[in-house]
């Protein structure tokens, strides 16, 4: 098969004037522990800026007034956890229900690893029929168990940064940022998903074709602007975007809110959630 580089963005979704909140999808977000509560916020705020019309944030149900009170735009849903803090194993059910109506779901940012959280995220990942896309924990527990990554449920997306990959292939990151394209593609392909791999030039494929981003900079260094990605990402997905158009516009418009809030505010003094504001500045410049 010959491989095609992509080199046009894909085509926004489309806002009818006639149109409401339904119109413009209902994002999941599954993300958060104690301690990493603001990466399931900052998922939230990306998918917010993203354009979904609603957007329910699932968290530990300790961590529930803590998510809720950063940003009152989205909603959220209580998950069952355990002494940990973390998912219970009973949270898969919930989370399932929480699915009917949902439109995409982004799973993992602050997750934790605990057993209840592998058994959650991997019976999510062979089962789940929603278009999903999975980051940080989440592909810390699909590493754990690579014997179902070719065995998805339904259209998939893996947002691993160049450590998480290495996981995920048992490999190291100088073997990985050796061969970046490469690897990405051979993985996209032998298990049928989308793979971005994060970091300077990012890439997005899905072992057919194949994008390299050319927005972002180093100021995009700091926790939690991979939460944010993980939102608008899941946001597209949720307003009818194909898996690779999706992740490759998300990738796209990331990294050029990270440059615009770069011309402000400067590389040092960007944080992730500069990401989310200046999202609105990186749709007009389309
Ligand atoms: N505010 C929050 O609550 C935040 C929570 N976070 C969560 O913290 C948990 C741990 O995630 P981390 O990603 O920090 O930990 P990891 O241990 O998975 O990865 C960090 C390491 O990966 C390697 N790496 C990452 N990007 C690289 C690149 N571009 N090139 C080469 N090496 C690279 C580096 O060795 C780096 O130290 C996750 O659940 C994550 O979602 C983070 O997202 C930060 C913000
Ligand atoms: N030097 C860089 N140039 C361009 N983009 C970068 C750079 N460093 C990080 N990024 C981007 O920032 C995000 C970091 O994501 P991730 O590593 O998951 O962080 P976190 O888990 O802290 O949210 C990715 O989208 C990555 O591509
Ligand atoms: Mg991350």
């Amino acid at each position: 098969m010959t491989l095609q580089r992509v080199t046009t963005i894909a085509k926004p979704p489309r806002r009818p004037a006639e149109s409401h909140k339904g119109t413009f999808g209902r994002v999941l977000i599954v993300a958060g522990s104690p301690g990493m509560s603001g990466a399931a916020a900052l998922a939230g705020l990306g998918a917010l800026r993203g354009g979904a019309g609603l957007v329910y944030i699932a968290t530990p149900k300790s961590l529930l007034p803590i998510v809720g009170a950063i940003e009152p735009s989205y909603l959220t849903l209580p998950l069952s956890d355990g002494d940990d803090g973390q998912l219970a194993t009973s949270a898969l059910a919930e989370i399932e229900a929480a699915m009917e109506g949902k439109n995409a779901c982004g799973i993992g940012p602050g997750l934790g690893a605990s057993p209840s959280v592998q058994k959650v995220v991997t019976t999510l990942y062979r089962t789940a029929k929603l278009p999903m896309l999975f980051d940080a924990d989440a592909l810390n527990c699909l590493s754990k168990e690579r014997e179902i990554l070719s065995s998805p449920g339904g259209p998939r997306i893996l947002t691993p940064h160049p450590g998480e990959f290495a996981r995920l292939i048992d490999s190291d990151i100088k073997t990985v940022q050796a061969n970046r394209e490469k690897l990405a593609i051979e993985f996209a392909a032998e298990n049928k998903v989308v793979l971005v791999l994060k970091g300077h030039a990012t890439v997005v494929t899905d072992g057919e074709r194949v994008y390299t981003n050319t927005t972002g900079n180093s100021g995009m260094a700091t926790g939690g602007t991979g939460d944010v990605l993980t939102g608008l990402t899941t946001a597209l997905l949720a307003q009818q975007m194909p898996t690779f158009e999706a992740a490759q516009l998300a990738v796209f418009l990331h990294g050029r809110a990270g440059d615009l809030a770069a011309e402000e505010l400067s590389e040092p003094g960007l944080i992730a959630s500069d990401l989310a504001r200046f999202l609105g500045k990186a749709w007009l410049s389309l």
